[in-house]
């Protein structure tokens, strides 16, 4: 491969020094100084006292102009005189070179201009030289090395090149080897030779062969460019330079910087192509004219060398310039410079010479030498330049050589290879550690959001659980009243019908309060709803959220993991759903069987009170009275018989019992409907069976003074009541009623709980057909019951006489709820307090208390509480309540109007949240309150509402059952009316 080139001559004009700055006149110096007519004008600003002047005037990249023209005609003529006519007083001339550069050019301008294209040739195994010329103090020096601050060609020049070899290392082995010499006096200087060792500095030959050498110079092998300009710098410190009248850092020797580039591919041919070139860089010393730079001594014998070597490289040039790169001798071997320039100027090498010159008349002389010199240098033409290439056929021996070499690249690739996976495994174990903490952070979320979110939602559930109970209740409950609206169309209701009929209304408009838009519970849903709606918000944006941290099978996992955890959401929704059904379904037993027992317990009572008033009537004197006491005895008995009736066909025993003791209404102390509740799943202890208990029918006593909320949740006229145990007061207000009116001849089991002041949860409690415990946690202490009874038809009654006449025992595993027989009456064994002892005590105040007043015990009290605590209606439950509840239980035990069976017992009373400890809390109460006008009422055909019985016995012998009397006198069945 051949190049064709000549010498690249460029020229750069270094900027005026400070010295010569400061006397360039300011331009412009004058206005036009000649007239038109000839004459000259007078100057306006004196003359410069200087004769300074720029000398160069660039035109472009190329071209300049020496010595051009002076515009100023005025200061011309100062200068110089008269000119005649046809004399040039300018030189004036005109000189064009490779490339042109002004004082403003930076070094990297002029890297890039001359030495930059040269990189490449050299990479491709061609000779290179780049060589500095000019006069003394025009910048060679500047240009070729330049400072640490602004480095010159030779960093430049070597930055690059470490570049490209670094490029190029997978393909090439590259090898940089750099020397550093100097030519002082004709003597061939080793600048890199360090001080003290046995190398010699210099004295060093020239040895010629296809090309120059320098014998025994010191070869370095820097690695990066940096390492090259400190050798550059410490060799310019090794260089001899002195002061000189012209620069005050004067080499005084030339410098050649020598970098040799070897590269062999890598190649394992039996052959191996090298390619060397030499990229020389010398930096000249500065020509200088004697009688100018007035040096003496040692350093006029330093410009005579100087000046000599640089004329035998002029004379090389003319030489060359003349043959045109043929044969015509060409005087080398005059000096050493042109010796180790020999292959630069004229043999297989691109060349570029950079002339350095100044810019101002100081070096006028110097100048136009240099230009002409580099004009003329222009003019070479050098061989056509080829590729230093060496064809190395391998010896067998250097095979092994290569084989070695290969092994290491081999071991060099693989360890690339192994790194390069390395890093892609590090990068996939990033990306997997990412993905999983941005997995772990989504899961968070989730988690944290399903945590704030879960306990609204649950609620919300449990509320709409709640409402749906309400709905039902709300709809039964109409349907009845709707029965009751079309019979009083026909005409006046009786009194217990009235008063079923208020008190269904009453049921009817707490539901439908309930179910109102606005109610708390409503909102509680709708607060519900949204919580659920943003929570699945909230899913479905971290499910579908697009990141780049997660891969796929992350984001496939956060998808599962949003589904289950929206599915457990559901779940927790759903069993709280469950919950309040399943403890509707067991307060709803609960009380199914309290009141079981209320009525056999009532109807044995009633028996007892038909027997007594005719045993009183048969003593009195008074017909009229005997004839009422009997018509009430045989009325009585018909309402005994009716329920008994009533009983049979509900739980499928016989209520009357065939115990003969004493009258119930003798031994009756209270009995264990106060343990009714509606709210109370937890169902009441095992009472200790005695006849009392069995035979009492009494309506719960008041044992506290709370206060009664009661009145305006009573019927609003509820008609002329007789109390068997009392008298009603007017705060007696709180009523079960049971009542067999609904017309259909079945008997219909009704039960009431008015509403404490707390609507959510009296609607609650009625949706699940039991109180809850605020509504009932007085009526167990001093409520009565109010029960209102049609009086059957005779056939109706006979027709259960047979059964009535038998001994039946109604067990626990004879009931027919299969439920029965997981319930028990196992705290009142426990505590073994008799049955009669438990907490339907009357109020004492009735001025028609016939049986001594008895209180309830802290047991009673301990069951309200549990029994209130498994309450699963209305919002979650709070200290407030906690704290109620004890204030509710207290007052049965230490109430003003109470006493104590056991002062020690009992919880401590806590004053209720929100009340006074003197106010009266608003509670419901359950009243037994039989009406005349209901029991004068005829019959229908009753059938029970409820199927389901508790097994508790109530008023059963010690064994559970519970025995009919066969007492032919209740088959009297004499009508009320
Ligand atoms: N292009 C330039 N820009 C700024 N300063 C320059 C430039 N060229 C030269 N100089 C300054 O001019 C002064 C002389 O320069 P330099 O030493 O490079 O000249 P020289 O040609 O090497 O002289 P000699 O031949 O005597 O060694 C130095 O102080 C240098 O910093």
């Amino acid at each position: 491969m051949a190049s064709n080139a000549s010498i690249t001559v460029a020229v750069r004009v270094r900027p005026p020094t400070q010295w010569e700055a400061g006397r360039l006149p300011e331009p412009p110096a004058f206005e036009s100084a000649i007239r038109v007519d000839g004459s000259l004008a007078s100057p306006r600003k004196a003359l410069s006292s200087s004769n300074v002047r720029e000398i160069i005037e660039i035109a472009d990249d190329r071209i300049l102009t020496f010595d051009p023209p002076d515009r100023d005609q005025t200061r011309a003529f100062a200068e110089r005189g008269f000119v005649p006519p046809g004399s040039k007083r300018y030189k004036d001339r005109r000189f064009m070179f490779d490339r042109v550069f002004d004082g403003s050019a930076r070094q990297v301008d002029v890297y890039e201009g001359t030495t930059r294209p040269l990189l490449d040739g050299i990479l491709d195994g061609f000779n290179a030289t780049v060589f500095a010329y000019g006069a003394t103090g025009c910048g060679k020096t500047h240009t070729i090395s330049g400072t640490d601050e602004d480095p010159g060609i030779i960093y430049l020049t070597m930055a690059e090149l470490f570049q490209r070899i670094e490029d190029r290392k997978d393909d090439a082995i590259m090898e940089v080897t750099v020397s550093f010499l100097e030519i002082y006096n004709e003597e061939i200087r080793d600048l890199l030779v360090e001080p003290g060792t046995q190398l010699p500095r210099g004295g060093l030959t020239i040895r010629e062969d296809k090309s120059v050498k320098v014998a025994n110079l010191t070869e370095l092998r820097p690695q990066t460019a940096d390492e090259v300009k400190q050798i550059v710098l410490l060799g310019n410190q090794r260089r001899t330079q002195s002061p000189t009248h012209a620069n005050e850092t004067s080499s005084r020797s030339h410098a050649v910087l020598q970098v040799h580039v070897c590269q062999s591919p890598r190649t394992a041919s039996t052959t191996e192509t090298r390619t060397m070139a030499t990229l020389s860089i010398i930096d000249l010393a500065g020509s200088e004219r004697a009688s100018a730079t007035k040096n003496m001594g040692e350093r006029m014998v330093e410009g005579a060398n100087i000046n000599k070597s640089l004329l035998a490289l002029g004379n090389c040039i003319n030489a060359l310039c003349e043959s045109g790169g043929g044969t015509r001798h060409v005087p080398y071997r005059n000096s050493k410079l042109t010796r180790l320039l020999k292959f630069s100027l004229g043999g297989n090498c691109k060349t570029v010479m950079i002339v350095c010159v100044a810019p101002t008349s100081l070096h006028f002389d110097d100048t136009h030498n240099t230009l002409i010199y580099a004009e003329r240098a222009t003019k070479i033409k050098t061989k056509v330049v080829t590729r230093n290439v060496v064809n190395v056929d391998r010896h067998v021996g250097q095979y092994v050589a290569a084989i070695q070499r290969l092994n290491e690249q081999v071991a060099e690739l693989k360890a690339k290879l192994s790194a390069n996976t390395s890093v892609e495994e590090s990068t996939a174990r990033r990306r997997r550690l990412e993905a999983k903490s941005e997995l772990d952070r989504a899961k968070q979320d989730i988690q944290a959001k399903a945590n704030q979110s879960q306990a609204t939602i649950v609620e919300g559930a449990s509320c709409t659980g709640s409402l749906s109970l309400a709905q039902m209740v709300s709809r039964i409950v109409r349907e009845k009243l709707v029965q009751l609206e079309s019979q009083a169309s026909t005409g006046q209701l009786p009194s217990d019908l009235e008063a079923e009929r208020s008190v269904f209304r009453d049921i009817v408009a707490e539901q439908e309060a309930i179910l109102l838009p606005n109610s708390e519970m409503q909102k509680q849903v709708l607060r519900a709803n949204n919580a659920n709606s943003m929570f699945d918000a909230m899913l479905r944006a971290i499910s579908e959220r697009k990141s780049d941290r997660l891969d796929d099978i992350s984001t496939e996992n956060l998808k599962f993991c949003a589904e289950s955890r929206r599915a457990t959401m559901e779940q927790a929704k759903a069993v709280a759903e469950k919950n309040v059904y399943l403890k509707a379904c067991s307060q709803q037993i609960d009380l199914n069987t309290k009141l079981a027992g209320m009525l056999a317990r009532c109807t044995t009572m009633i028996r007892d009170g038909a027997a007594t008033l005719t045993s009183a009537a048969s003593n009195s004197d008074s017909s009229v009275l005997q004839e009422t006491v009997v018509a009430i005895s045989a009325s009585l008995n018909n309402l005994a018989s009716q329920n008994a009736v009533a009983f049979s066909s509900i739980y499928g025993r016989d209520v009357i019992s065939d115990h003969v003791g004493p009258s119930s209404l003798l031994s009756f102390t209270g009995h264990s409907t106060t343990s009714i509740s509606f709210k109370h799943p937890v169902l009441p202890a095992q009472p200790t069976r005695t006849k009392s208990s069995r035979q009492s029918v009494s309506s719960p006593r008041r044992t506290s003074g709370s206060p009664r909320k009661v009145a305006r949740h009573m019927p609003k006229k509820t008609g002329p009541r007789y109390s068997i145990t009392q008298k009603m007061t007017d705060k007696d207000k709180k009523t079960v009623q049971w009542t067999d009116e609904d017309g259909s001849g079945n008997p219909l089991f009704e039960s009431r709980t008015f509403a404490p002041e707390n609507t959510f949860r009296s609607q609650s409690s009625m949706s699940t057909g039991a109180g809850s415990e605020s509504e009932w946690e007085d009526e167990k202490t001093d409520d009565s019951v109010l029960l209102s009874f049609s009086m059957p038809s005779k056939d109706g009654v006979e027709s259960r006489g047979t059964k009535r006449g038998k001994n039946s025992r109604l067990t626990a595993g004879s009931l027919k709820a299969p439920t029965l027989s997981s319930l028990s009456e196992s705290d009142e064994i426990v505590r073994g307090e008799p049955f009669t002892d438990r907490a339907n005590v009357m109020p004492e105040a009735g001025p028609t208390r016939m049986l001594p007043q008895r209180t309830r015990k802290a047991s009673d009290a301990s069951f309200l509480e549990s029994s209130r605590s498994q309450s699963c209606v209305g919002p979650v439950r709070t200290d407030k309540k906690n704290k109620r509840r004890s204030s509710l239980a207290t007052p049965s035990i230490s109430g003003e109007n109470s006493k104590p069976s056991n002062s020690g017992a009992g919880p401590r009373r806590v004053p209720a949240a929100g009340t006074t400890p003197g106010k009266k809390s608003k509670r419901l109460s359950l009243t037994s309150r039989p009406r005349l006008s209901s029991l004068a009422r005829p019959a229908t055909a009753v059938k029970p509402i409820l199927s389901f019985v508790s097994p508790v016995a109530p008023d059963v012998n010690g064994d559970g059952s519970l025995r009919v009397s066969k007492d032919p006198k209740y088959k009297a069945l004499p009508s009320w009316r």
